[in-house]
């Protein structure tokens, strides 16, 4: 039998497992790729916040690069909690250094306001992280600390598009979803414009969409779809694990990264 596609997380740990590299593995196995891991930080998180957050160091990161590419081998890449400029840098070398496509999430904070990146990385995720990128796919808080752009709406989705390829990715996908009204995201290389839409579900329990994204994003990409095909297929997965996401805890619950395996049968 031949081995499923191969996909590697570079991201922090979260306890809870709606995000990170619990939601990015699940993702994966959800769209049917063989999912890997290096983690670069360890978060104690629940659906309240974040408590507590510790970095690994440099060399246990790249150990765990290696460890994974050397042997095994990858057909994408996806990048997430990076905590630090030396992980930044440490990060964004070995995925200049390799074949495969690189979907970098440039996470700075969680949904409940905690800091996922010292603010002195931030210079490093631009010069060093976003021109390693096939694809980055930032959120609207991070395209205002990255690029200055404050998107009030839908119009400005283009200028923030514009001003983080500057920073050398090859693709941009400015994502919306805290836009009010329909989930809108705009994936532009420059000079094609893809615009991504979706109902807005009115679930509060939306825990770990980015990270669910980027991987998801990255599993198609490993599986040879071009970057429109492997968006588009990764914002109807996320799409349908928003609608699904439930309750767990006293707070923010989780998307159902199971979602498509599920329908029908959680709690039966
Ligand atoms: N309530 C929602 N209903 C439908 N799609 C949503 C909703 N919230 C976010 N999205 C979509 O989820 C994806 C992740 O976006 P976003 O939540 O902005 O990322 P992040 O987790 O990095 O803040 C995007 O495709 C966005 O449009
Ligand atoms: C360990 C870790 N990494 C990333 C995030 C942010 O995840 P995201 O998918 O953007 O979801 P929210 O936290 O915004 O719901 C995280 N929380 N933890």
């Amino acid at each position: 039998m031949s081995a499923p596609p191969r996909v590697l997380t570079v991201a922090g740990s979260d306890s809870g497992g709606g995000a990170g590299i619990q939601a990015d593995l699940k993702t994966m196995l959800a769209l049917g790729v063989h999912g890997m891991s290096v983690v670069t930080a360890v978060t104690a998180q629940n659906s309240l916040g974040v408590q507590g957050a510790w970095e690994l160091p440099v060399e246990a990161v790249r150990a765990q690069f290696r460890s994974v590419v050397d042997d095994i081998g990858v057909q994408a890449v996806k990048t997430g909690m990076l905590a630090s400029a030396e992980l930044v840098e440490a990060v964004a070398e070995l995925i200049a250094a390799t074949d495969a496509p690189a979907v970098v999430d440039p996470v700075g904070i969680s949904k409940h306001g905690d800091s996922l990146l010292a603010a002195s990385a931030l210079e490093s995720v631009r010069t060093k992280l976003l021109p390693a990128a096939t694809v980055a796919t930032p959120n609207l808080d991070e395209v205002a600390e990255l690029a200055g752009v404050h998107v009030g709406s839908e119009s400005d989705l283009r200028e923030a598009a514009a001003a983080v390829l500057s920073y050398g990715p090859r693709w941009v996908l400015i994502k919306g979803g805290h836009l009010p009204g329909e989930a809108v995201d705009l994936l532009t290389d420059g000079s094609e414009e893809h615009w991504l839409r979706a109902p807005r579900h009115d679930n509060r329990h939306t825990h770990g969409t980015g990270c669910t994204l980027a991987s998801a994003i990255a599993s198609q990409l490993a599986k040879g779809q071009s970057v429109p095909q492997a968006v588009a297929a990764a914002k109807e997965y996320v799409t349908g694990a928003i609608a699904a996401g439930f309750a767990l805890g006293g707070g923010i619950g989780p998307v159902d990264h199971g979602w498509a395996l599920t329908r029908g049968t959680r709690g039966a």
